[in-house]
């Protein structure tokens, strides 16, 4: 796996994996990070007023890890390039290699949570960096919660529909048995070229009983709601007061999700 110095994840410019691609047989590769150096915060209860590391005074209470998961090509990094930066990596698909992070801190219910958001590599070889992370294997980020999954799959590739359920056999492997688990189908906004139906990813999301929406990196169509759906459920599995309502994000996101026939994210 390559290794380059990440910038600092906390700005605006151009995401931190698009820089200095590599080549790797015939696709271009966009190289990650092994680890998550001085910018990752632990995962774990509010600890108020303390700044990130990484400086520029992103203020944060409590810090979640969350990971992308999916085949190669249906969208993570450019899902986490739109929530980060509000912007479409369009042009040439550079695959990630090894594993990248991110960090965006949320307003959520007045309380600053800062996510850490690993983008990881869908292609094969790579699958080895991705298990370890599933538990924080390295343990880097120790804290009460392991990180939150986020599984893609492509709208337009039925192949990468038909990956779930061994992506779901090996997130049952690798991760903890309760972990956070969305369903997301990408790239919604490619209507003529869609050949997974909606109703196909409704279908199988309940069949496991997970939360499911469709989006679109490139319009934003749901995907600020992804993040903060799985921003909610974090804090309150992990600081919620016996006397709180529980947060149900299965309703959460239905009644949230937009629908992919609308043009506005
Ligand atoms: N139309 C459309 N294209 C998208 C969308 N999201 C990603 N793409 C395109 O799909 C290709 C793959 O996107 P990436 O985000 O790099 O895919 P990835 O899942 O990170 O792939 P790996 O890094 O190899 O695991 C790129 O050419 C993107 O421009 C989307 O929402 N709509
Ligand atoms: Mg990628």
């Amino acid at each position: 796996m390559s290794r380059k110095k990440t910038p600092k994840s906390k700005g605006g410019s151009a995401p931190a994996t698009s820089a200095l691609p590599a080549t790797h047989g015939s696709r271009p590769v966009r190289p990650g990070t092994a680890r998550p150096g001085p910018d990752a915060p632990p995962n774990g209860p509010p600890q108020p007023g303390r700044s990130s590391l990484g400086g520029g005074g992103d203020f944060y209470d409590v810090a979640f890890k969350v990971m992308l998961v999916g085949d190669s090509g249906v969208g993570k990094t450019c899902l986490l390039v739109r929530f980060k930066d509000g912007a479409f990596l369009a042009g040439t698909f550079i695959s990630t290699v090894g594993i990248d992070f991110r960090n965006k801190v949320l307003d959520v219910d007045g309380m600053k949570v800062k996510l850490q958001i690993w983008d990881t590599a869908g292609q094969e070889r790579f699958r080895s960096v991705t298990h370890a992370y599933y538990r924080d294997a390295h343990g880097v980020l120790t804290g009460p919660l392991p990180p939150a999954l986020l599984l893609l799959y492509d709208v337009t590739n039925k192949a990468s529909f038909d990956s779930i359920q061994a992506w779901l056999t090996e997130i049952q492997e690798y991760a903890q048995h309760d972990v956070v688990l969305m369903l997301l189908g990408n790239k919604v906004d490619s209507a003529q070229e869609r050949v997974v139906k909606r109703e196909d990813g409704e279908k199988l999301a309940k069949e496991y009983g997970l939360p499911f929406m469709e989006t679109s990196a490139k319009t934003g169509l749901n995907v600020d709601l992804a993040f903060m759906a799985i921003a909610k459920e974090l804090k309150q599995r992990c600081m919620k007061a016996p006397s709180e309502p529980r947060f149900q994000l299965h309703d959460y996101v239905k009644r949230e999700g937009r629908g992919a026939s609308c043009c506005k994210p």
